[in-house]
């Protein structure tokens, strides 16, 4: 038995994320949490006839706590995103305190969830969600995900003309850093399978895996930042996830973790001077610091 939970459900993000979870064999049991709306988008999904049994709260009756418990995994793309002229830091100030008392919940309700944030800027709001699940005595750093996932889907895809894939996800490439411009770092030279980038377009096409983000919030023109291209990045990562923990092994996925506590971390922790940072992960009931990884840079 598999329970999902969206925190932030009605949302850009958080409706079409929880209808690719609805429509995942993967998952038993969908719970959507947010402050509008989640009766109507519960109501909307339950009439999919896949096999998830669906519910939606709201605040009001311990909707949070109805939510979360028993959930194994739970997504948070709860938070304002971008308009244009703002960074992910602008957001800081509104999404800290949002993300902070989501995850007291989980710390209280579902303590052993795997928590997946997609709410910005995820290079604070992970740190934020480390400090609230370590007060409360449950942070397991194998457990807690900032989800990069979309600057990886960004990077196999702008590079497709250079990697002559038919289906651009069939190309591994490896994003590592944090989740904002210059930190978003794609290793175009660790590409599974190898291709060649012509030397006059390597750095247009980093910048535009670093701005990737920009370039969709320019082009909503007020309207918001990206929804769906994350809700498809979100639901491969939930999906990894859920897959990796009912046993396939070798399922890697960059994401911003908090390295000293993932096996395989602390000397790239040591080496880079950072803690949180996003760097590949093999998944599993054994999460740690892909071996790739490992082996290439340390
Ligand atoms: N990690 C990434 O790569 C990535 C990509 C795109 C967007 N984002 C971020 O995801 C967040 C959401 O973006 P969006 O476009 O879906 O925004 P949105 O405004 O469309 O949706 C956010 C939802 O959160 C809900 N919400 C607000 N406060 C809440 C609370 N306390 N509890 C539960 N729900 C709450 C809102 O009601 C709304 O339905 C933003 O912070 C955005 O920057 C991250
Ligand atoms: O750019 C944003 O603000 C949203 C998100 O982080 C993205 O990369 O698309």
């Amino acid at each position: 038995m598999v329970k999902a939970v969206v925190l932030g459900a009605s949302g850009g993000i958080g409706q079409p994320l929880s209808l690719l979870l609805k429509a995942s064999p993967l998952i038993d049991e969908l719970s959507l949490y947010d402050v509008v709306n989640t009766p109507g988008v519960a109501a909307d999904l339950s009439h999919i006839s896949s096999p998830a049994k669906i519910t939606g709260y709201l605040p009001a009756d311990d909707g949070l706590k109805k939510a979360l418990t028993g959930a194994d995994i739970v997504v948070i793309p709860a938070g304002i995103p971008r308009k244009p002229g703002m960074t992910r830091d602008d957001l800081f100030k509104v999404n800290a305190g949002i993300v902070q008392t989501l995850v007291k919940g989980i710390a209280e309700f579902s303590p052993k969830a795997f928590v997946l944030i997609i709410s910005n800027p995820v290079n604070s709001t992970v740190p934020i969600a480390a400090e609230v699940l370590k007060a409360a005595g449950v942070f397991d750093p194998k457990r807690l995900f900032g989800v990069t996932t979309l600057d990886v889907v960004r990077a196999e895809t702008f590079v497709q003309e250079y990697s002559g894939q038919k289906d651009p996800s069939q190309t591994t490439i490896p994003v590592v850093g944090g989740h904002s411009g210059d930190t978003i770092v794609p290793l175009f030279s660790q590409a599974k399978p190898a291709f060649e980038i012509p030397a006059d377009k390597y750095d247009a096409l980093v910048n535009r895996v670093q701005f990737g983000g920009d370039e969709v919030v320019k082009a909503k023109d007020g309207a918001g930042s990206a929804t769906l291209s994350m809700a498809y990045a979100g639901f491969r990562f939930a999906e990894s996830v859920i897959k990796a923990v009912k046993g396939t092994k070798g399922i890697v996925e960059p994401s911003f973790v908090y390295l000293p506590g993932v096996p395989g971390g602390e000397a790239i922790s040591k080496t880079t001077g950072v803690e949180f940072f996003s760097v590949p992960i093999e998944l599993g009931v054994y999460t740690q610091v892909a071996d790739i990884f490992w082996g290439a840079y340390c």
